[in-house]
């Protein structure tokens, strides 16, 4: 158009040579305007082909253009299509009026409307389009910016749309503080470089994407790698908030988890730069949140993250107290993620976050998610050690337990202080099977309800009580909730609640899968590990208890019918063979008649060379059994690699080299008794083994799948003490507990030397009869020498010393035994013997000596006889020496 207007007016002014003069100086200059504009838009255009990012851009527009024209500041701005509205993208406003406007920030944060006349118009104008701001920026819906430029001195304003692929993508806005401030050189060179800067506009926008991109794998990379080495709660809490740190630095977040319940969430970690109310806080920790308050199961339902406000879920209704916590923490609003591992929800995420990147928060998630398994599954590991370490510790307690009282102090340490576990009450059963007397209870426990308490433990309930019924029949106990039972009108139950614990646990306990009672635990939370363990301990605790003191009873009743008994004894159980009639035998004598017609099994307990077997034999012979072989295993005879077969046996080719099938020991037995000589030796993995077979009563032989029922009476026997073995961790607890059920201790020789002589007798008869030499008499000599000796081999150390002795005597009489000069135990009792005073050896020693002549002083067999010196000095030495009667007659 413009250049048709001055043709024309060319060709008019042909017959006035000055005007025509002023026409071609006017077209020269015209001439020379579109070569300077076009020289212009050449350079810039060749400027603009070097544009990276924003800030070559921004210097185009700073540098460049205002260089050449007179304008203020140059804004672009980008379309959001979706939200329709166009928000700035890029500002040249250096040193522009607006900057120091009130308004200047909102501005640039905002997103203007794309249907506002003002902004139509420019979309529909074909190349830059300028406007007054006085006329337009009052207008019903024009954009506040105009106004703000106005108000700081701003009078016209140049746009044009930004184009990609055919579409407007955006808008360059510039400005001038001239009403006419846009020549038409100037409109000119905008229009010819719009293409040139919408391609730039675009290149920078697809870079800053890249550029994203590669940051967000980055910080992924290295949050991984920072929740890799992640082992702790503490550690993922850390690592957690220094990633949202580089994301946000304000940003709060807290993972919560799902509870036991799968119908609640705790929080798990947290972290919030805010200040937080420390009591509030540990409340908030302790909580547990319903999972459906429709704010966490909407989260944890959703696959991706969820965006909530906290006034709305508080005006929506939302009852959990963390809305109202978040609120008065001054958190509107936030995003919530679940945590899932494979198929499982773990917890979730919610960050105190307005804006977030759905991608990289996804993927935080996911290596949280992995994180919190391997911590959970860690934990679990931790906790079960600690339990069974803690059911070791308790085993060992309870293997020291001798009496009630020893079991009260047992149970009371180890529930009280250990499990914060309470316990209520344990009811044992009644010989007659149908009554349950209280056995043991705290009492702290009901301070509040005391006389409840009185009553109801006075109370003799029967099996067939409805709670007991229920606890009996059940395997592994019954839960009952306090406040549910309260509601249900039970009777105990506010008993229970005076003790503030949430649950009541009500526990069977069984001996040999024979109920024996109940347990009745308090406790907020019990694991089920903890306490199948501690009921079986306490069950056999009990049981052992019980048959200690039925024992303890008979005692007193036997002693009351003493003489009754050892006529009885006479009578009916022929110990024959065994020699000796002092206290202490008749001691064992008196347990052997009590035990040897029932099926109890029997611990035989004694120094080597006591006559544990013998004692074994005896009880056998006595018992309705007797008909049948008592069958014997040395168990530390047998190599360890065939102790199973031994005693189990094995089916043909179970093993290399199981040629044929063999009957082990136990099968052997059956309808007898076994004896397990050297209990103590037994390899712990066969004693696991041998506690299956004795708890059971039914084997396999190895390589067999039949199961054989066995019917074997059990006596074992060791010389050692097996209740420090258990404790050294050599003998296992629970196979004591049921070996021990009727302990039988033999007096080492040295204890009863008062039966010395009828053994001596008995000997020399036997081996007098096996070897042909008859023995006619026995020097007193002899007797005294024999009592005076300390026999660390015992009975079977004596036996052999007669044997040689008889051998070596002459003319049918024994004169002389030779008696071991220096033992062992000798040798202990050197170092001890030196550091004691002459006075005090000499002492012990005529002590130890009236001892063993039973008091007798002077004569024949008396201990001046022993020490050869007469017995007045005897007398005046234990004058001196301060010994009386009590300290030889005194245990
Ligand atoms: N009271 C006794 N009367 C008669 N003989 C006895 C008596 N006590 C032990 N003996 C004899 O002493 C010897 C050793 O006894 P036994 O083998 O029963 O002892 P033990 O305690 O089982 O020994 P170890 O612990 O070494 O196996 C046997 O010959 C036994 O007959």
């Amino acid at each position: 158009m413009k250049n048709a207007g001055t043709k024309e007016k060319l060709q008019h002014s042909n017959s006035d040579g000055k005007e025509n003069d002023q026409l071609i100086e006017s077209f020269q200059l015209q001439v020379a305007h579109y070569k300077k504009e076009k020289d212009i838009l050449l350079a810039l255009s060749d400027d603009i082909t070097k544009v990276r990012d924003k800030n070559d851009l921004i210097t185009l527009f700073k540098k460049r253009i205002k260089g050449l024209y007179h304008i203020t500041h140059t804004i672009v701005t980008l379309i959001d299509y979706k939200e329709g509205s166009y928000t700035p993208f890029l500002l040249d406003n250096d040193g522009s009026p607006i900057r120091s406007h009130d308004r200047y920030s909102e501005m640039v944060q905002s997103h203007f409307s794309l249907n506002e006349p003002f902004i139509q118009t420019v979309l529909k104008s074909d190349g830059p389009i300028s406007f007054v701001l006085e006329d337009i920026m009052d207008k019903p819906d024009s954009p506040p910016f105009l106004r703000v430029n106005y108000e700081k001195g701003v009078k016209s304003i140049l746009m044009t749309c930004l184009m990609k692929e055919g579409k407007p993508m955006g808008f360059i806005h510039i400005y001038s503080d001239d009403v006419n401030g846009f020549s038409e050189e100037f409109r000119s060179v905008i229009k010819g470089i719009v293409p040139q800067i919408s391609g730039a506009v675009s290149n920078i926008i697809k870079n800053e994407e890249i550029l994203n991109k590669e940051k967000e794998k980055s910080f992924l990379l290295d949050f991984s790698s920072a929740i890799a080495t992640v082992k702790t709660k503490e550690e993922l809490a850390s690592a957690v908030h220094n990633a949202l740190r580089k994301l946000s630095p304000e940003c709060g977040f807290i993972i919560r988890r799902i509870n036991e319940d799968n119908s609640t969430l705790s929080p798990y970690v947290y972290h919030f730069n805010k200040q937080l109310d420390r009591k509030m806080l540990a409340a908030m920790e302790q909580s547990r949140f319903p999972i459906n308050d429709g704010l966490q199961n909407r989260i944890l339902a959703s696959t991706i993250p969820l965006f909530f406000s906290a006034e709305k879920e508080l005006q929506r209704g939302n009852a959990s107290g963390y809305v109202q916590f978040w609120k008065e923490l001054g958190i509107s609003n936030f995003v919530g993620i679940r945590l899932r591992n494979a198929e499982t929800n773990l917890g979730i995420l919610l960050l105190d976050i307005e804006d977030i990147n759905l991608e990289l928060v996804q993927g935080i998630c996911s290596q949280i998610s992995i994180a919190m398994s391997n911590i959970i599954a860690h934990e679990q590991v931790d906790k079960k050690q600690n339990e069974q370490a803690f059911l070791l510790g308790f085993s060992t307690d309870i293997t020291l337990v001798r009496t009630k009282q020893d079991l009260q102090d047992a149970i009371f340490t180890v529930l009280d202080k250990t499990m914060h576990t309470k316990l209520a009450m344990i009811r044992v059963i009644d010989d007659d099977g149908i009554h349950l007397s209280p056995f043991m209870f705290d009492r702290s426990l009901f301070d509040n309800g005391k006389n409840d308490f009185e009553k109801m433990s006075s109370m003799r309930i029967t099996v067939d009580e409805a709670y007991t019924a229920q606890v009996l029949a059940s395997k592994d106990g019954v839960m009952f909730n306090v406040e549910e039972e309260l509601r249900n009108g039970n009777d105990y139950a506010k008993l229970w609640k005076s003790t503030g614990l949430k649950n009541m646990y009500g526990l069977p306990l069984r001996v040999n899968n024979k109920p024996i009672g109940t347990i009745w635990l308090l406790a907020n939370k019990l694991s089920q590990l903890i306490v199948k363990g501690i009921c079986s301990q306490i069950s056999m605790a009990i049981a052992n208890i019980q048959a200690n003191e039925k024992l303890f009873a008979y005692k007193k009743k036997l002693e009351v019918e003493n003489d009754y008994l050892k006529e009885q004894i006479k009578t009916i159980y022929n110990f024959a063979e065994i020699i000796g009639s002092g206290e202490e035998m008749q001691k064992v004598y008196r347990l052997m008649s009590l035990v040897a017609e029932s099926n109890t099994t029997v611990l035989v307990l004694g120094e080597t060379g006591t006559g544990k077997e013998l004692i074994a034999r005896a009880i056998h012979n006595s018992s309705p059994r007797k008909d049948k072989l008592m069958v014997k295993v040395n168990c530390a005879a047998l190599p360890s690699n065939l102790i199973e077969s031994e005693l189990f046996g094995h089916e043909r080719g179970a093993f290399t080299g199981a040629i044929d099938r063999r009957i082990g020991k136990f099968e052997l037995a059956n309808n007898s008794t076994l004896f397990l000589d050297e209990i103590g030796e037994l390899p712990l993995d066969a004693q696991a083994k041998l506690l299956r077979v004795i708890q059971e009563r039914e084997l396999e032989r190895i390589g067999g799948k039949q199961v054989i029922k066995i019917d074997v009476r059990l006596v074992a026997a060791t010389n050692r003490n097996l209740e420090e073995e258990v404790k050294a961790g050599r003998f296992r607890a629970d196979l004591y507990f049921r070996l021990n059920v009727f302990p039988i201790h033999l007096p080492p020789l040295r204890e009863r030397s008062e039966d010395i002589e009828a053994l001596t007798h008995f000997f020399v008869q036997k081996y007098s009869r096996n070897t042909g030499r008859k023995i006619k008499k026995i020097a007193p000599r002899v007797i005294q020498q024999l009592r005076s000796y300390t026999w660390p081999g015992n009975v079977r150390e004596l036996e052999h010393l007669i044997e040689r002795s008889i051998l070596l005597s002459t003319d049918g009489a024994l004169e002389e035994v030779y008696i071991p000069q220096n033992t062992d135990p000798g040798k202990k009792d050197e170092a001890h013997l030196l550091n004691r005073s002459l006075e005090e050896m000499e002492r012990s020693y005529i002590i130890d000596t009236l001892k063993r002549c039973l008091g007798k002083i002077s004569g024949p067999g008396s201990a001046a006889e022993v020490l050869q010196i007469p017995g007045n000095t005897l007398h005046s030495k234990m004058k001196k020496l301060n010994i009386n009667k009590a300290d030889y007659f005194g245990n």
